[in-house]
């Protein structure tokens, strides 16, 4: 056959692996409900262009491993962790795999409020889902300078927390040329679903050989490093502030805002970047019944658009 193509790139795996795992801590018990997607880089090239599935873990095994993974790692409540272990277990075990590329999308579940006997108390087994965003972790790993010589870099994150306000936000100020309709205002609604992620300083990690996959030894929980829970915490916290008491000239300047909040916060974060559709709600025209609802500040009806939506992005970095 000739060929007039050569393959300038390949990655498989596997996608959207769901696994819910339980930790039990005597009554307490502990969740995470992850969607993994599991990506390989290495001297597979043979698969693609000679049919030669002997390069091939096949991506039935990479699920099977994300299952074994999240049964026997110490690191599985923590997704930054266990999506590490994960990757670096990828790289390890099989000599002609040079790079992991593992996402986990960790959903939200929370311990249900309860009336307990000395007042509100947090039920030890029973969980709620308290919202629709996803914390995100991206973790890609490099062994292509030697097994004993691997850096990871992690970004991590949330996806689609949807958030409203109903005034302090105003655009005024653009361009006004002949495609110009858009009308200013003072007062609007402003609603988004924010995607944000942060990256970190990549790490040097040292990587177990097979044997002792169960004891990989990840680096410290140092506080501001990528290993703080609390940057997730603060990270978010950060976002749904901003958001809420920022007087919006526009979703450029709130995005800004959040980012330079975010990295005043969190040392150890080196850029930040959001995706923020502006969710357009039209105050609905009712001057045909004689009703008002056109002045900005006093509009009550609103039509929710589903599209088009503005979408605004940036990456801030520090200094
Ligand atoms: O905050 C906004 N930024 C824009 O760039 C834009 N464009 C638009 O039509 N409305 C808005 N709102």
């Amino acid at each position: 056959m000739s060929e007039t193509g050569f393959l300038s790139y390949a990655r498989y795996g596997k996608d959207k692996v769901r696994v819910l795992r339980v930790v039990r801590e005597g009554k307490w018990h502990h969740i995470v409900e992850y969607n993994v997607q599991a990506l390989l880089e290495g001297d597979i090239e043979t698969s693609y262009t000679e049919a030669d599935n002997s390069v091939v873990v096949a991506t039935d095994s990479i699920k099977n491993i994300t299952y074994y993974l999240a049964k026997i790692s110490p690191h599985v409540l923590v997704p930054e962790r266990f999506a590490l272990h994960l990757a670096t277990h990828l790289v390890s075990k099989y000599a002609h795999i040079h790079k992991a590329f593992v996402t986990v999308e960790q959903l939200r579940w929370s311990r249900i409020p309860v009336s307990g006997e000395q007042g509100p108390a947090e039920h030890p087994h029973a969980f709620l889902r308290d919202g629709d965003d996803k914390r995100i972790v991206k973790v890609e790993l490099d062994a292509s300078k030697g097994k004993d010589k691997l850096t990871a870099k992690v970004t991590a994150g949330i996806s689609d927390l949807l958030v409203l306000k109903t005034t302090e936000s105003a655009f005024t100020n653009f361009v006004r040329d002949k495609y110009t309709t858009l009308v200013e205002v003072d007062d609007r609604i402003l609603s988004t679903s924010i995607d944000l992620s942060y990256t970190f300083a990549p790490l040097a990690i040292s990587a177990p050989t097979d044997a002792d996959v169960e004891q990989f030894v990840l680096p410290d929980i140092v506080p501001g490093s990528v290993w703080d829970l609390a940057v997730p915490t603060r990270a978010r916290a950060a976002t749904l502030d901003i958001f809420a008491s920022d007087n919006s000239a526009s979703v450029q300047a709130t995005l800004y805002r959040m980012a330079q909040r975010v990295l005043a916060e969190n040392a150890s974060v080196l850029t930040v970047s959001y995706a923020l559709p502006n969710k357009h709600y039209i105050p609905v025209d009712m001057r045909y019944l004689g009703v008002e609802n056109l002045v900005p500040a006093q509009a009550e009806v609103f039509m929710p658009i589903a599209a088009p939506s503005g979408l605004i992005t940036a990456t801030i970095e520090r200094k």
